[in-house]
């Protein structure tokens, strides 16, 4: 059941509720490690991606329950059963995540190098860096990244050449435990870098600055556990519908939204001539007749999101005019732009720009998912254009959206899974 079948032309209408935050709900899984007593964690989506970080850290021997469809109850291990298995690690990319928390808890940390989509080299040297300055022995042996360190962690100063946001949550998770004071200077600011610093200091981590450039962590010995902790909504699946209400000329409330998360991408949607109103935690979207094409570049938030950018090459594909994207963190997600092609997209991609012509309209036909953004994109094209669209490795796009063919099907799409 590998593929996605569209048979699209119509606008989506309705409403939709916004689920956890992917990111924020892998990142905070593997700092449940670093707690002592029982944690329950809210508003987890049930994708992929969760389901198997769920898998890792229960063979380091955490214990994890579902509670209901969203929230989960994990207790962390208090001595490591196994390494991650590497089989599970090379699944997603976001089980680096799990070198800060085990270094830190038990002073030893093997984890596989990581997987997830191919869009880029995605180099872990930051993170060696950032744990190497405080105390750690970090080596790369067959494939595995090994850090060792005798005692605690040592507080250190760190400076980040680039804002990496899995470096800066691998080292603040790392930091909580260490012996003194940490301060990370030129941090990823993303909102799920917050959202992980509000559960570690719940957890009784002495985190401050999460959200601005310099992080400030007073270690502590030990971490306790916390009763109720709920994910921040996703602000990319927000984005993946926002766009598709727009792309489909449709009309859709989005709820369970936080607007401050989301405002780069209302931006560049408004700029193109898409109706956005904000109310509290629910967003009304609404396209109706011609957008005016935009460009954008992709760039460490408070930026344009990258995880953003092939669902807008998809929506600019039928923007009349030139609607032109700089891509700046990952070098390799522009593989969309054949796909789309194959649609009838006109887009031309020269390095880090793709200069996207707009055509009358797309038309269905067989395309494949090449990473998780893409695949959204692909569905997004799939919902505008006319006849069938088939949309092959659709196990992409299980990694981070939940229920994505009910949730479309509730808003008039037709949609079904082969
Ligand atoms: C699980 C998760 O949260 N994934 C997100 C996270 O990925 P991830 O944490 O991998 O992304 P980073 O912010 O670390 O990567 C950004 C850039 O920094 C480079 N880099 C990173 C680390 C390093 O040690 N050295 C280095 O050069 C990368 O190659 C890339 O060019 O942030 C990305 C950027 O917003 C998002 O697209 C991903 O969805
Ligand atoms: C790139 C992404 O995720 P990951 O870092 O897990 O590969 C993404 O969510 O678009």
């Amino acid at each position: 059941m590998d593929k996605l079948i569209i048979d699209g032309g119509k606008p989506l209408r309705g409403k939709v509720r916004i689920s956890g935050a992917k990111n924020a709900a892998l990142a905070i899984l593997c700092a449940s490690i670093l707690a002592n007593e029982e944690v329950v964690l809210e508003n987890i989506p049930d994708i992929s991606d969760v389901q198997v970080m769920i898998e890792i850290i229960k063979n380091i021997g955490a214990e994890v329950t579902w509670l209901d469809n969203s929230s989960l109850r994990v207790v962390g291990p208090s001595r490591p059963a196994a390494d991650p298995p590497c089989a599970l690690v090379k699944k997603l990319r976001a089980s680096n995540l799990l070198l800060g928390p085990l270094l830190a808890k038990f002073g030893y940390a093997r984890v596989s190098l990581p997987g997830g989509c191919n869009i880029g080299i995605r180099p872990m040297d930051l993170h060696f860096k950032g744990l190497a300055s405080m105390g750690a022995r970090m080596d790369i042996e067959g494939g595995y990244a090994v850090g060792r360190v005798d005692g605690r962690l040592k507080g250190a100063r760190i400076y980040l050449d680039f804002p990496s946001v899995g470096a800066t949550e691998n080292i603040m998770m790392a930091a909580c435990l260490a012996e003194g004071q940490t301060v990370l200077e030129n941090v990823a600011k993303e909102p799920e870098i917050v959202d992980l610093a509000n559960f570690l200091n719940c957890l009784g981590a002495k985190v401050r600055g999460a959200g601005t450039d310099i992080i400030k962590i007073e270690g502590v010995p030990e971490l306790g556990g916390c009763l109720r902790y709920a994910v921040i909504p996703d602000r990319i699946e927000a984005g993946t519908f926002m766009v598709a209400a727009a792309a489909t000329r449709g009309h859709l409330e989005l709820e369970n939204i936080i607007p401050l998360h989301v405002e780069p991408i209302c931006a560049k949607l408004r700029e193109a001539g898409v109706d956005i109103i904000e109310d509290y935690d629910v967003l009304t979207v609404r396209a109706g007749g011609m957008l005016r094409p935009v460009d954008i570049k992709t760039l460490p938030y408070p930026g344009f999101p990258t995880d953003m950018q092939s669902q807008m090459m998809a929506l600019f594909s039928t923007v009349e005019g030139t609607s032109i994207i700089i891509e700046n963190i990952f070098e390799n997600r522009f593989q969309i732009a054949d796909e789309l092609k194959r649609m009838g997209a006109r887009i031309k991609v020269e390095g880090r720009m793709a200069v996207v012509e707009g055509v009358p309209g797309l038309h269905g036909t067989q395309v494949k998912a090449t990473d998780l953004r893409a695949g959204a994109a692909l569905v997004i094209a799939g919902l505008m254009a006319p006849g069938r669209t088939e949309i092959f490795n659709a196990h992409y796009i299980d990694r981070g959206y939940h229920m994505l063919e009910g949730k479309l099907r509730s808003l008039g799409a037709e949609v079904a899974r082969a």
